[in-house]
């Protein structure tokens, strides 16, 4: 066929039988979609449809069956020739389907032509897998992970003609220690069925490989990290899934089998938290002490009870109402473009995440010589009943917009929210303000900071360093969890780490810019969505 300058080949048309009716067709390289048009003058009910070529799923020649063929003036004509496209439809609140449409004509040789004519264009696609890793966690959220896989991904995958290696983890650990075995190379993504703690597992794994492969020292907090190009996809099939929705808009496993299809691409941030020159953990989404960190500790032991346990551990921990001492030291993020308090959020092509995508490579280019240790650090001394460091928006089914809104995925920052001491009732209000559009940084007792890195030391660990005993330490730490109306917690609060627990209460983070890339592309600007979330009766009440 001919070409035009840049290689691309002149739009295709023809007019193709659709139903009933005989539609135009048109298969535009150039501006990249595949159109069909009813050419009857313009009525009511005529319809204009296109889809982006990067929207197609497959293509495949269709057999026309007998049913099909006994109908109407099928029974007077020769054998039609018919093909099927699949192609994503957006539907309401950032949810993807697969549809398709089946075309059909007389001429096999032009049924042929529009075959291999859309397969050459799926192939052009680079930037879709066609190998994947799957790893499935039989036992996160409501334990249905498996059967997700099998009967909503794996379906859509063959479609698309991806083929896949799937282990299914029989115990934890299993598909990060997998990650360090593997021939990584062979795959163009890892996808893993499951929920927050499933996806902290397999990114452990991946970029724990990518250092180790080049030789760099986790151990080291202020080693430069090597970015992970092996792409991410989270299939959601957890308890919070966090990290889903706030890349994808929802959690919803058909959707992020397309978005892993289509191959997309999201950089991420990643922070890292070390305790004495020794590497703790990464996390991508939250990290809480006080609220969220205790929530967790105390869920861990009714994981019986499926994704219902954060809903009684967040009624207990709220009632016993503990707040923590400590120092908390940040380094602002005084290369990011925007604050927490922006009304704008970071959306599909976020101009700030380019920005800092852009200062990321000129960083590279210079060897990643930025004087970070001689930029200030701001010191609060202070009583939290919660510190949230959050490197995403971490919008979740049951916090819509997340515990910072205008928090961005791929800026090179977090945000850290520090919740003070507070009434009960107080704290109550900031938690609804979770749930619906109110400002949840519209309070005396909050602040919140846009930070590249932070450290923390609870009063407890101060004190130890200086004089107290380890027995009297536990004496004490006793004495007031036997006198839980007293809040003045001594002992520590423990963090929640992307839905992990750590052993330590000193930390010291830094976001590491960009550090890996999932199967996703933002949430993208949508305006017949974004319905109104139910008010809660809660909030009524207030
Ligand atoms: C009275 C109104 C109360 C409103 C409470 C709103 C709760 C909003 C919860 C937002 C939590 C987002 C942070 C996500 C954390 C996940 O990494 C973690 C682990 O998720 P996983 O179990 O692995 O899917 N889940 C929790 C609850 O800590
Ligand atoms: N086969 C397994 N048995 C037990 N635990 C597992 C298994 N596979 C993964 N895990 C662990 O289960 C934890 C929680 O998994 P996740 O999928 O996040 O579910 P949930 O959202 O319900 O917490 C993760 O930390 C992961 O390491
Ligand atoms: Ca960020």
């Amino acid at each position: 066929m001919e070409q035009l300058p840049g290689g691309r080949r002149p739009p295709l048309v023809s007019t193709l039988g659709l139903g009933r009716r005989s539609w135009e067709v048109t298969l535009d390289e150039e501006r990249g979609r595949l159109a069909w048009r009813d050419p009857r003058p313009p009525r009511r009910g005529s319809e204009n449809c296109f889809v982006p070529t990067s929207e197609i799923i497959a293509v495949e020649e269709t057999e026309f069956n007998k049913k099909q063929r006994n109908t109407g003036k099928w029974q007077k004509m020769a054998k039609p020739h018919a093909f099927t496209v699949y192609y994503v439809k957006k539907a309401r609140n950032h949810r993807w389907r697969c549809s398709d449409v089946t075309f059909w004509c007389v001429d096999e040789h032009l049924c042929n032509q529009w075959i291999q004519a859309l397969k050459e264009l799926l192939e052009m696609q680079k930037c879709r897998p066609k190998h994947l890793l799957v790893y499935i966690n039989p036992y996160g959220g409501k334990r249905q992970g498996k059967r997700i896989y099998e009967q909503k991904v794996a379906p859509l995958f063959s479609l698309a003609s991806i083929s896949t290696d799937v282990v299914i983890t029989e115990h934890a650990n299993h598909a990060k220690d997998n990650l360090f075995e593997v021939n990584i190379n062979k795959y163009d993504g890892v996808v893993c069925v499951g929920g927050d703690g499933m996806f902290s597992e397999v990114m452990h794994g991946l970029i724990g490989r990518m250092q180790k492969d080049s030789g760099i020292d986790q151990n080291n907090p202020k080693a430069p990290l090597v970015q992970c190009n092996i792409r991410i996809g989270i299939i959601p099939a957890g308890s919070t899934d966090c990290i889903c929705y706030s890349t994808v808009g929802i959690a919803d496993p058909v959707t992020s089998a397309l978005h892993i299809i289509v191959g997309d691409c999201q950089p991420l941030d990643v922070s890292s938290i070390h305790h004495n020159n020794t590497f703790v953990k990464y996390y991508v989404s939250l990290l809480g002490y006080g609220f969220y960190g205790d929530i967790l500790k105390d869920s861990e032991k009714k994981r019986w009870m499926g994704p219902m346990r954060y809903d009684y551990s967040g009624f207990k921990t709220f009632l016993s109402h503990h707040y923590y001492e400590g120092t908390i030291s940040f380094q602002p993020a005084k290369h990011a473009l925007g604050s927490p308090r922006d009304k704008d959020r970071c959306r599909t092509g976020c101009y700030i995440c380019k920005e800092s995508e852009q200062q990321l490579a000129e960083q590279h280019k210079t060897c990643g010589l930025n004087h970070e240790e001689d930029e200030e650090w701001k010191v609060i001394k202070g009583k939290f009943l919660a510190i949230n460091a959050v490197n995403m928006s971490c919008a979740c089914p049951r916090s819509p917009k997340g515990l910072s809104p205008a928090a961005h995925l791929a800026d090179g920052s977090a945000d850290l929210i520090l919740v003070r001491k507070c009434s009960r009732f107080d704290f109550l209000r900031y938690l609804v303000r979770h749930t619906n559009h109110d400002d949840q940084f519209d309070f005396s007792f909050v602040d919140v900071y846009r930070v590249k890195s932070f450290q923390f030391t609870s009063k407890l660990s101060e004190d130890n360093e200086s004089s107290v005993t380890d027995i009297g330490k536990k004496r004490f730490g006793q004495f007031c969890r036997d006198h839980p109306v007293c809040c003045c917690n001594i002992a520590n609060s423990t963090w929640n780490c992307d839905g992990e627990t750590l052993d330590s209460s000193a930390i010291e983070v830094r976001v590491h810019c960009q550090l890996m890339k999932l199967f996703a592309r933002g949430i993208e600007e949508n305006c017949k969505d974004e319905a109104a979330y139910s008010h809660s009766s809660v909030e009524q009440l207030l």
